[in-house]
């Protein structure tokens, strides 16, 4: 976590890896740019993802609407079968909260996604977010291959 971070320009890489159930599982990460001019490179980068991670500020209701808007367009114009997460980030933060913690689950619930509130600055749950998206790809992935195996 670095304090000081400048704005992301069109959109950076990283990767991290998850250890699961005695296996490594490795995230290529492309992180896309939050402010709206940069809004028509997401899809480049959606395009051919296993899952994306929706980050709002749980201090910043606005960010939360904007949120629904980028679920509608990965549900239109993303992958079928990307796995879809949400992350309420800064819950280090929640004497100044603005989104309710029950309010962003029951809307992720609604969407079949993940959800959780993470804080990048103090490290929660970011692993965990990880862990459940190896989880749900893995069970899809199997899914897929038994409707394969039954055609
Ligand atoms: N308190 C707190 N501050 C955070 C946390 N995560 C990010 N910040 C701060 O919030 C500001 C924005 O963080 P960014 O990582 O640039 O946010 P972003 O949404 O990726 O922004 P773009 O790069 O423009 O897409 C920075 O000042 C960070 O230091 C967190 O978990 N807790």
């Amino acid at each position: 976590f670095d304090p000081n971070i400048n704005p992301t320009i069109g959109a950076s890489f990283m990767t991290k890896t998850v250890q699961y159930q005695n296996e490594l599982h490795k995230f290529l990460i492309w992180d896309t740019a939050g402010q709206e001019r940069f809004r028509a490179l997401a899809p480049m980068y959606y395009r051919g993802s296993a899952a994306a991670i929706i980050v709002y500020d749980i201090t910043k209701e606005e960010t939360f609407s904007t949120l629904k808007n980028w679920v509608k367009e990965l549900r239109q114009h993303g992958p079928p079968n990307i796995v879809v997460a949400i992350a309420g980030n800064k819950c280090d933060l929640n004497d100044v909260r603005e989104v309710m913690e029950k309010d962003a689950k029951d809307y992720a619930d609604s969407i079949h996604a993940i959800f959780v509130e993470t804080s990048a600055k103090n490290a929660i749950n970011i692993n965990e977010l990880f862990i459940e998206i190896t989880v749900e790809y893995i069970e899809a992935d199997v899914k897929r291959m038994c409707c394969r195996l039954a055609s």
